[in-house]
């Protein structure tokens, strides 16, 4: 499904991905993990021909990245930090957003499942943290496609909501979906994936299972594993 070779990327004099190579074949949940500033968000918008690489191929459901753009209809993405129009109303922008993208759309049944009825009628500027990662939820999830790109979708997100939010991603995945994750709520990841990528100094580090990393590390549980890998190497 996804296909990455020799990855690089720099910005000045930073390398951030540094001849990254991954395969991603499976169906399911896969979670993209690293310390801070590890190049997540710049492997994930490589990916949506968002940043483009130095050098390296990427493959999408056997489609070239490079140069093309055809592939990204079969592609929701949720950004890290949604810059929305404050302007426009929550359904002003749901409803421009359905235009543009010209496919059918669950939006009501994500607007029920959020809880987000009392909103529509706002504008997004007035908007609390959490209520405006739910809209940016909805958008993501509407439109039902079958790679989904998360990039940290818990951010903002109350207990309950959170909940939600798992069940959600557990239903898609049910339908036979690649769900890419990233997200720095530890116990969030150890629940919903079924495969760790954690990228260290430009490429991947570690490749597999949660219970391979424990065994790997010699931890047993996920969060002293994480820690693990980045105190053994001063990250
Ligand atoms: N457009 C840009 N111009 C300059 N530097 C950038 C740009 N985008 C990202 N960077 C830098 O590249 C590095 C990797 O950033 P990136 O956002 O990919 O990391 P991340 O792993 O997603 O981090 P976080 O966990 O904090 O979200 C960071 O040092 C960041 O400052």
């Amino acid at each position: 499904m996804v296909s990455i070779k020799n990855l690089h990327k720099k910005f000045g004099a930073l390398v951030v991905l540094n001849g990254l190579d991954l395969e991603i074949n499976q169906k399911g949940i896969i979670a993209i993990l690293g310390p801070n500033g590890s190049g997540k968000t710049t492997l994930i918008k490589s990916l949506l021909g968002m940043v483009v690489p130095a050098k390296g191929d990427i493959e999408i459901a056997g489609e070239k990245v490079k140069d093309h753009w055809n592939y990204r209809k079969d592609i929701d993405y949720l950004p890290q930090i949604a810059h929305f129009p404050g302007n426009l109303k929550v359904n002003e922008l749901i409803r421009m957003i359905k235009d543009l993208r010209g496919k059918d759309a669950r939006d009501k049944e994500l607007i029920e499942f959020f809880k987000l009825e009392p909103f529509l009628d706002k504008k997004l500027n007035n908007l609390s943290g959490g209520s405006k990662q739910k809209v940016n939820l909805v958008l993501c999830f509407m439109f039902d496609s079958p790679l989904i790109i998360l990039d940290e979708p818990t951010s903002g997100l109350d207990p309950v909501s959170l909940l939600r939010l798992r069940d959600l991603i557990q239903q898609e995945k049910a339908k036979g979906k690649t769900i890419l994750i990233t997200s720095h709520i530890m116990s969030f990841v150890e629940e919903v994936a079924d495969r760790i990528v954690f990228l260290l100094e430009g490429k991947i580090y570690f490749n597999g299972t949660v219970s391979e990393l424990k065994t790997s590390t010699g931890q047993p549980d996920f969060e002293h594993a994480i820690a693990n890998i980045l105190t053994e190497n001063n990250a």
